[in-house]
Formats: C-alpha cells, sequence, structure tokens
C-alpha cells in the first residue's frame, strides 16, 4: 500500500542574513514556522536488489530526476539504512515553486518519512518525536543527511516554530507559538534564492558591511530570539531537554494567553525583519505592494505580523481572528493577487497529521 505524506509549507519569522562566507554561503538567523497548507508526497517502496527511483507529478516544473530533492533524499535515506529499494514518488504540488515556502525541502522529508513507512525502517531511522523531552541526537543522521539536500531540509525534520542558526541547516524546536490565523499571496513571479543571495551580496558590497559586523548582529540576533521564546519553556523543558541554546534561559515571563497573543507577547512582532526585502522589493516593487495590503497597517484589521518569506515571491500576513484574515484575501483578491487562508501549525500537530489516514 503505498504511503501519502503531507508535506507542509514554512515561512520565516524574521530572517537575518550576514555577509557571504568563503563556502559560497551565508550564515543566517531566522525563525522557521510550519504552516497547514502542504503538497502531498506519495511513497511506494519495496525491498529490491537494485536501487531504482521514479518521480512523477502533477506539476511540469518540478524536476522528476536525480535534481528532485525527493530523489536526493531517498538516496541518501537508502545508504543510511545499508539497503537497495524500488521507489516510486508521486508529488502533488499545491504548493508555489520558488515561493520561499521551502516547498522543495518539505518534499525530501516527507518522501523520506514515506520511505520508512513503506520499507518498516521506523526503527532504523526513528522520527524526531513530538513528545515532551525528545533529543535532537535521537536521529541526528538524518538531520545530517537532509542538511546534504539543502539547507531548509532539516526544519521540516522538527516542525512547528523552529529556530535556525549558520545557514539555516543548524535547527533547535523553540516553543510552538499558538496557531494564529495566516494569508500567504503567491505572486506568480519566480525568485531564485541563489540569485536572491548575489543580491544581497551587492547590497552589503554596497553598505560596507563586513564578516565581523555581521558575526556581531547575527550572535545578538540569536541571542533575541532565543529570549523572546524562552518564556514559553513549560518548566521541565528548558535547555538541554528541547535542544534550545543554553542562552535561551535568560528571560522568563509567562507568555501563556488568548489565541494568538503569545505571539505578540514574545516581543518579536515589533523587531523582526527579513533582510530579502531590502533586495528582492527593489527588483520586485510589486511584492512590496502586497505586503502592503496584508499588513493594512493603522487599520482595525491590521496584520500582527507581515512580510516576505525567505527570499519570496510568497509574502504572508499573520492575524488576530479568522475575520482580519478573510478580509486580508478579499483585499489581495481585489488586487487580483492569488492567496490562500492557512494557520501556523504547531509541533504535535505537524507530526500528528502527517501521514494521511
Ligand atoms: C532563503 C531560505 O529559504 C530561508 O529559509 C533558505 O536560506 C534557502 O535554503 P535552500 O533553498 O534550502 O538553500 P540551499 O539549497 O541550501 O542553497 C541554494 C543556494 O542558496 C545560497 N545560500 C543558501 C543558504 C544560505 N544560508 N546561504 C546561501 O548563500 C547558496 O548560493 C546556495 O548554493
Ligand atoms: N520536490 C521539488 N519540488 C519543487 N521544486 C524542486 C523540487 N526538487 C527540486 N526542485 C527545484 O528547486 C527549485 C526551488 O524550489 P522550491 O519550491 O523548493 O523553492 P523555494 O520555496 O523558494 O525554496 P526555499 O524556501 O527553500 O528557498 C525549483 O525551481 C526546482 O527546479
Amino acid at each position: 500500500m503505498p504511503t501519502t505524506v503531507r508535506s507542509h509549507a514554512k515561512i520565516n519569522l524574521g530572517l537575518y542574513i550576514g555577509a557571504p562566507r568563503p563556502d559560497g554561503f551565508h550564515a543566517l538567523v531566522t525563525v522557521y514556522q510550519t504552516l497547514e497548507m502542504h503538497d502531498l508526497v506519495t511513497v511506494s517502496a519495496r525491498h529490491a536488489a537494485r536501487t531504482s527511483i521514479r518521480i512523477t507529478s502533477n506539476d511540469r516544473r518540478v524536476p522528476t530526476d536525480s535534481r528532485n530533492t525527493a530523489w536526493k533524499m531517498v538516496e541518501r535515506g537508502l545508504q543510511l539504512f545499508g539497503v537497495s529499494a524500488e521507489v516510486e514518488i508521486h508529488i502533488e504540488k499545491h504548493l508555489p515553486v520558488q515561493g520561499g515556502l521551502g516547498a522543495g525541502s518539505a518534499n525530501a522529508v516527507a518522501a523520506l518519512i514515506g520511505l520508512e513507512a513503506e520499507l518498516q525502517m521506523s526503527q532504523a531511522g526513528a522520527p524526531e518525536l513530538p513528545a515532551p523531552g525528545y533529543r535532537l541526537t535521537a536521529s541526528s543522521r538524518r538531520l545530517e543527511i537532509s542538511a546534504q539536500v539543502g539547507s531548509d531540509v532539516p526544519l521540516f525534520l522538527i516542525g512547528g516554530t523552529i529556530l535556525g542558526l549558520d545557514r539555516g541547516q543548524e535547527v533547535y524546536p523553540l516553543p510552538d507559538i499558538e496557531p494564529v490565523w495566516c494569508v500567504v499571496a503567491t505572486p506568480s513571479v519566480g525568485v531564485s534564492t541563489p540569485q536572491a543571495f548575489r543580491d544581497w551580496d551587492a547590497h552589503c558590497a554596497a553598505e560596507g558591511l563586513t564578516q565581523e559586523a555581521s558575526a556581531v548582529k547575527l550572535k545578538e540576533l540569536s541571542r533575541a530570539y532565543a529570549s523572546a521564546f524562552a518564556g514559553n519553556i513549560p518548566k521541565g523543558r528548558q535547555a538541554g531537554s528541547s535542544g534550545v541554546p543554553p542562552h535561551s534561559k535568560t528571560v522568563g515571563g509567562d507568555l501563556a494567553g488568548p489565541l494568538g497573543s503569545a505571539l505578540v507577547r514574545t516581543g518579536i512582532t515589533s523587531w523582526i525583519a527579513n533582510d530579502f526585502e531590502r533586495v528582492v522589493f527593489r527588483q520586485h516593487p510589486s511584492l512590496a505592494e502586497i505586503k502592503r495590503l496584508l499588513a493594512s497597517s493603522g487599520t482595525p484589521e491590521a496584520a500582527l505580523h507581515a512580510s516576505l518569506s525567505g527570499s519570496g515571491s510568497a509574502l504572508f500576513g499573520l492575524y488576530l481572528t479568522r475575520e482580519m484574515a478573510e478580509a486580508a484575501c478579499a483585499r489581495l483578491q481585489a488586487a487580483g493577487v492569488a492567496s490562500t487562508l492557512t494557520r501556523t501549525l504547531p509541533r504535535p500537530k505537524y507530526w500528528g497529521q502527517m501521514l494521511q489516514p
């Protein structure tokens, strides 16, 4: 029986990028948040003398050869388990390609989860457990192979609210924010991630941002993020058990409250920003206008936060109520911009809903 896996989108609740590194990547600090909206990845696999992989998709823009993230992940997964198999993967795309929603990265993890279920390898590659007190080290080899596939891939082995460091592949589960309504605008323009990073380099050169200055900035920001979320960590799940870095202990405080308010009470909505907006909005001014529509600042329907996601072109707005989110969808529709109404997806639900019944 084939296994169908939900492959969720992510947004970046703030994204700070450093200067270019000698390895061709950029250090960054971000908070990833998984969303309910998803692709569906269906895997059929059976043990065989020789490995073969076949990929199909309903979307012609999805590569069906070894360039596909799901292909790369399954190849590495089979090596990790030390088995060979005939594997068929169908990717039903609902998320935009090149949208900054990490869709391709999520497909890779969904394919691995499907493969493990099909080959009954769950003991060998035990998935990250959503239960309190789980340790990242339990599945560090799965995190390693996912980081080889892409910087955005490991976050999908954690789900929920996640701190991303280094080139984005170093991930730490943060206490989940309570679910909030989210509107994702999906303009038809695609933004290439490598190109956006190149544009960022040109921006850094023009502004004279040095490696040293950017390293200091990123260190401060990772502290600020961890501190903002620290008060959300239930007693007994402080640093060490949750994988959150030790400096996250520095700030306490009760962040429990009515729906949506936890995000506000972390304080992060007042200072988070996405550095890519500075270069991507210059190339695509229409995206800045979409952000204004999502934000609706100064009105009773204003978003808690609105931003470009990753390098775009998708943008998102977070709202306190469903009505406010629906009003944002209506504003976008009137402007001819496609949008999806969804919600942020906490870790237990991310894992609980991953396998289709
Ligand atoms: C923009 C984000 O989506 C934010 O979450 C991610 O940083 C992108 O992650 P991703 O698409 O998984 O990126 P990768 O597949 O690892 O890298 C693609 C290319 O983007 C650039 N890249 C990526 C991540 C990073 N921290 N610095 C970079 O400069 C590199 O040129 C790299 O060759
Ligand atoms: N499974 C996949 N689904 C979609 N695109 C894929 C996949 N595997 C490889 N790709 C290639 O990766 C490129 C980026 O796709 P993706 O949709 O993941 O972008 P993204 O949402 O901007 O990702 P990120 O947020 O990680 O930067 C595509 O143009 C496509 O050629």
